[in-house]
């Protein structure tokens, strides 16, 4: 759907060109919820205007549905973003136009008879749960509110790609809830495919099929939300997940287990069913272990259920090897982490 292949993007020339993006190749397919992350200044906002080319990418091409747009004429390029929608942190409004008019601007612009207009507008605030302040102004609105106006705007022409840049980074926590919920609402309706970028693992969490992680410019790691989380490679990554679970140990708890001979700090991973599964019981039933817990989190991954503990067990090299084989054989990640 979305072929991003090799793109480059730098901004000036000699001394002072800033290479924003060094070369970015991401795959997103029809439907998928995909999200870009980044510390600041990692080149999100860069990619994501390159998908429609509000930065025109300096090498490397963007294809969607099998057309490259770095090869369009201006005439098809227009034709071709009305099939892109986007929304902005800051939302973008017309000030001085109502929510109406927001939402119908992109129909005006396309010659669109008034009553097809009046009839499309007043579904996609409906759809916003907005259909109440159809006059009301931008200044009179919440973030929230004026984010749904951009996202009833964005979807005026039925596009088949949704782009978010920080849609959500303007707005306190509930807030963004209930925009997540709402694009997640969309993606499943119209089959929307929706790239996003953002600096917030919680939103990637919450909402993303897989993610793509990027640094200084490149992308260096990509993947399925589940196993990001469950098997982070990158210390990028491993930072951003910690923002949702830190499992860092304080160091008096492990001197603690420091000072007992044998002991292996575990950390099991919890996906779906396997959530379900009482793993510490077996390990005390089955091997006589008496696994002591050093941290626990269970949360959600978009419809997932995934936990995450920390363990401290000791005895036997060959008893503890086969326990951390038994756990793994349970569909239940297990990684030791440490060995005293
Ligand atoms: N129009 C521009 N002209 C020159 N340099 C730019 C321009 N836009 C971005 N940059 C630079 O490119 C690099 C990547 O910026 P970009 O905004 O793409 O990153 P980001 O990950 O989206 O960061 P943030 O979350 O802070 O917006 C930065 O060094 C930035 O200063």
């Amino acid at each position: 759907m979305i072929s991003i292949r090799n793109v480059v993007k730098t901004y000036g020339s000699g001394d002072t060109a800033v290479h924003a993006i060094k070369n970015a190749t991401i795959e997103i397919e029809k439907g998928e919820i995909f999200g870009v992350i980044g510390f600041s200044g990692a080149g999100k906002s860069s990619l994501i205007r390159c998908v429609n080319l509000l930065e025109r990418p300096t090498s490397g091409s963007v294809v969607i549905n099998g057309t490259d747009l770095t090869k369009l004429s201006q005439d098809q390029l227009r034709q071709a973003r009305r099939k892109i929608g986007m929304i902005f942190q800051h939302f973008n409004l017309l000030s001085s136009s109502t929510v109406f008019e927001n939402v119908a601007a992109p129909l005006r612009l396309n010659k669109t008879p008034k009553e097809v207009i009046r009839k499309k507008v007043t579904e996609l605030l409906e759809l916003v749960g907005l259909a109440h302040r159809a006059q009301a102004y931008p200044s009179q609105l919440s973030g929230g509110q004026k984010q749904r106006v951009a996202i009833a705007r964005a979807l005026a022409n039925d596009p088949e790609i949704l782009l978010c840049d920080e849609a959500t980074s303007a707005l306190d926590p509930q807030t963004t809830e209930s925009i997540l919920d709402l694009l997640l609402d969309i993606n499943k309706k119209y089959n929307l495919t929706i790239m996003l970028i953002t600096h917030e693992m919680h939103v990637v969490k919450k909402i993303c099929d897989r993610v793509a992680v990027m640094e200084e410019g490149g992308v260096v790691e990509t993947g399925t939300v589940l196993d990001i989380f469950s098997r982070p490679q990158q210390m990028t990554t491993k930072n951003f997940i910690r923002s949702i679970f830190d499992d860092q140990l304080p160091e008096g708890l492990l001197d603690r287990v420091h000072h007992v001979p044998g002991s292996r700090l575990v950390r099991l991973t919890f996906i779906g069913e396997s959530t379900g599964h009482p793993v510490l019981a077996e390990l005390t039933e089955k091997f006589q272990l008496k696994p002591n817990i050093l941290f626990g989190h269970i949360t959600q991954i978009k419809d997932t259920p995934f936990g995450y503990l920390v363990i401290a067990i000791n005895g036997d090299s060959t008893v503890l090897d086969k326990a951390v084989d038994y756990v793994k054989q349970q569909g239940i990640g297990a990684e030791v982490i440490e060995h005293v």
